[in-house]
């Protein structure tokens, strides 16, 4: 099964990027997606090829934000698409069935769909505001979360929901009681002065309730 905790990428420059993900990785993060907005396919591509290679020492996941034929040419682990990007159904005619296809949702709605399209896993939110994305969907909060897993449980959708937006340390716990598998982050870990503690208490507090 996944890794409960997934970085996503931050950084203006691939320098920046690259010294986010690499100082991710080296607090114990296992699972990154590389999200480098607003940059041509080029600029893309030679940051996501560094990634894999550092990904693959750290014997990490790696997956690319929005874009399945980057993800296919390079090799990626998989993709994580939005609502408006490339379709579940057209990503896995691309990519197969051994990549891990992440799909956003905002809504029990959006969970059907991207379900009944495949994904492997949603990226559920935003918990709360956040200033790491423009133009959010509306915040869900607890009582959007408790509601939309409940209604998965009704359905017996078992796809793991990872919670996203604006997320810290003390959410975690109340967020799992939701039914959240995981979380996917960037602001807590790329602006933390001790990454290393702080990876490590998220860990403890996603993995608290797992029987070894
Ligand atoms: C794990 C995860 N969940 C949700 C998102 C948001 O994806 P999207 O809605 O396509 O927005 P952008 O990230 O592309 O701005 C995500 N990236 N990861
Ligand atoms: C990509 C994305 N999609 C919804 S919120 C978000 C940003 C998550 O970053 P942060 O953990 O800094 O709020
Ligand atoms: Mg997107």
């Amino acid at each position: 099964m996944y890794n409960k905790l997934q970085y996503i990428s931050q950084g203006e420059t691939a320098e920046k990027q690259l010294y986010n993900i690499h100082q991710a990785l080296d607090a114990g993060c296992k699972w990154i997606q590389m999200r480098f907005k607003n940059q041509t396919f080029e600029n893309r591509i030679i940051l996501a090829e560094t990634v894999k290679n550092i990904c693959e020492e750290y014997q990490a996941d790696f997956i690319v934000n929005d874009d399945v034929l980057l993800a296919q040419k390079t090799a990626a682990d998989g993709v994580h698409l939005g609502l408006t990007d490339m379709s579940i159904s057209g990503a896995r005619a691309i990519l197969g069935e051994k990549k891990i296809i992440g799909a956003t949702a905002n809504t029990f709605e959006d969970i059907l769909l991207q379900t009944k399209n495949g994904c492997d896993y949603i990226g559920l939110g935003p918990f709360q505001f956040t200033e790491t994305k423009e133009k959010l969907s509306p915040i869900l909060g607890i009582e959007g979360y408790a509601s939309i897993l409940n209604k998965m449980k009704i359905e017996n959708i078992l796809t793991p929901v990872y919670a996203i937006g604006g997320i810290t340390l003390e959410n975690i716990e109340s967020l799992i009681k939701t039914g959240i598998y995981g979380i996917a982050v960037s602001g807590i870990i790329t602006k933390s002065l001790e990454k290393e503690k702080l990876v490590q208490q998220l860990n403890d507090k996603l993995y608290a309730d797992v029987i070894i």
